[in-house]
């Protein structure tokens, strides 16, 4: 029998040496809404242990503390009173995803702008990028060529209002230049784009994620295999493959929890056709 071809980013995926350790395996960090919002955070954050990150943290504002604290095991937990503090708390991680349910307010658009000036690898997701719309050039300006917005398409006509007209594809390279950043055009066959020219359609989707949350495992999923420090654009298209490939292997009756759980059964398959 002849096995499917392996996708080429295959060969980048980050697998653990012998002697490594949980923080030499990447740290994430996680940024959640407020106390009655916290289960999108909670969703990528554990996407992210999945996928292999070693350490794992949601960065809260303090009122979720009590919320989120009963709902986590291996994922840790640091309270955030300001985006200084913010800042000041994700100063070691190596990516951070930001945006899943975190408010349509300010706060949210000062959170992604001191994330933006430390070392971490962005991953922007929903109000993260709803709160540009209007002023898309605020966002963009603070992006590295490594950070990567996850838009579906409604979240990108807010920062992106005619780009659509051209075509999916086109649409997510213009935009992918002008933000200076890897786009994911989300969708039945999400568009992943660099601000180089890359540029690559999946082909893997299903309609089963179409369910609230989904979105929020796959921003985990992107971020943990940047923490590993995947290249932003491999790590997209892996994690984007990953995702429906987690779901295919679900099927029906898939919620956004049961994606987190499905992953390790993709990364064995993926592990096994390479040794
Ligand atoms: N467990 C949790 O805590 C979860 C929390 N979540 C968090 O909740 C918050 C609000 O989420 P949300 O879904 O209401 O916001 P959003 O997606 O902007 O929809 C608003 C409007 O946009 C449009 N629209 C939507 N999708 C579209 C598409 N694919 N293509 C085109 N258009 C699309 C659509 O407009 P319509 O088509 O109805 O006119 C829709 O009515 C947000 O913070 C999110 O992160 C979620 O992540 C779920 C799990
Ligand atoms: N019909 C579909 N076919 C394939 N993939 C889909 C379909 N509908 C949604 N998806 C995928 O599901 C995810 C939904 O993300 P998003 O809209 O951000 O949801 P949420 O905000 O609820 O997390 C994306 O990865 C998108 O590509």
């Amino acid at each position: 029998m002849t096995r499917p071809a392996l996708p080429d980013w295959r060969t980048t995926l980050p697998w653990p040496a012998v002697d490594v350790h949980k923080h030499a395996r990447g740290r994430l960090g996680v940024v959640s809404g407020k106390a009655t919002q916290t289960g999108a955070a909670r969703l990528a954050a554990r996407a992210g242990l999945r996928i292999g990150a070693g350490v794992v943290r949601i960065l809260c504002p303090p009122d979720a503390t009590a919320v989120i604290a009963p709902a986590i095991e291996a994922i840790m937990l640091t309270p955030f009173g300001s985006d200084e503090a913010l800042a000041e708390a994700a100063a070691n991680l190596d990516a951070v995803v930001i945006g899943p349910a975190a408010g349509i307010n300010d706060a949210t658009q000062a959170n992604v702008r001191a994330l933006a000036g430390t070392g971490a690898a962005l991953v922007v997701d929903a109000d993260g990028l709803t709160v540009f719309e209007g002023w898309p050039e605020d966002l963009f300006e603070v992006l590295d060529r490594d950070d990567v917005l996850t838009p579906h398409e409604g979240e990108f006509r807010r920062l992106f209002p005619v780009l659509l007209e051209q075509g999916r594809e086109a649409a997510a390279a213009e935009a992918a230049k002008r933000a200076g950043a890897v786009v994911v055009l989300k969708g039945v066959a999400t568009v992943i784009a660099a601000p180089d020219g890359r540029l690559s359609v999946n082909d893997n989707g299903t309609p089963w994620l179409a369910t609230a949350g989904s979105g929020d495992v796959l921003a985990g999923m992107i971020a943990g295999l940047m923490a590993q420090r995947m290249d932003s654009f491999d790590a997209a298209r892996a994690a984007v493959w990953m995702h429906a490939e987690a779901a295919r292997g679900f099927g029906p009756g898939l919620i956004a929890e049961d994606l987190p759980e499905r992953i390790p059964a993709v990364l064995a398959a993926l592990y096994s056709q390479a040794v």
